[in-house]
């Protein structure tokens, strides 16, 4: 039963995905969003990059829901930006602890990157800057902060998609052929 992490940087397309997988799967879907601490809200509101502690508590609570899917093996699909390597870290662990090792079985856990162009993005995001909390003036630090796995040996629940260029139904069929590995 898998257990997928959306992630990748703001407008990249993980709600969309996951709501997708949610209608074709009946898996459960946590929208990663929803678990921030109002301060982390109010500070992309207002345009100011979280730090690492900041994102901590936030990392720690979705592991904690990444760990109870796959220990009574059921699917989900959760959201979350985790932009860097030490972060996916975090959410295996639930520890900031890098030599932590990771308890859990990760063989069904796919942690599964979105990227796309800095265009493409920036339009998406003025889009919908009257309706989404995230300030479209944080899209340089996203792009930053987003650190994409070296190797597949370092982070071998990792996947990289790289959407521009396709379609909503050919990222879903993306997905289905790295779960299905
Ligand atoms: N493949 C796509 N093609 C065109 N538009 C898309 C695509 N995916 C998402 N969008 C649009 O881009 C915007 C951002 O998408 P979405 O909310 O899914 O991204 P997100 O990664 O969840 O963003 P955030 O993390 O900032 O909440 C939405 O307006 C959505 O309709
Ligand atoms: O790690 C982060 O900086 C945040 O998770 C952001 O990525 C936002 O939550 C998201 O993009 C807005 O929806």
């Amino acid at each position: 039963m898998p257990v997928i992490v959306l992630g990748g940087v703001t407008a990249v397309g993980k709600t969309t995905t996951a709501k997708q997988l949610k209608d074709q799967y009946n898996w459960d879907y946590i929208e990663g969003d929803q678990y921030h601490p109002m301060s982390n809200i109010a500070k992309m509101q207002a345009g100011i990059p979280l730090t690492d502690e900041d994102r901590l508590p936030w990392l720690m609570l979705l592991h904690e829901k990444l760990k109870n899917y796959l220990t009574t093996n059921q699917s989900c699909i959760i959201t979350c930006s985790a932009l860097k390597s030490h972060y996916r870290q975090i959410l295996l662990t639930g520890s900031s602890d890098p030599n932590v090792k990771v308890k859990i079985s990760t063989e069904s856990v796919y942690i599964i990157i979105l990227t796309s162009s800095k265009d493409i993005l920036h339009d998406r995001l003025l889009q919908r800057q009257n309706s989404h909390f995230m300030n479209p003036s944080l899209l340089d630090s996203q792009l930053q902060t987003l650190q994409l796995p070296a190797n597949q040996t370092d982070e071998p629940y990792t996947y990289i998609i790289n959407c521009d260029n396709h379609s909503q139904n050919e990222i879903i069929n993306e997905i289905q052929q790295i779960i299905k590995q």
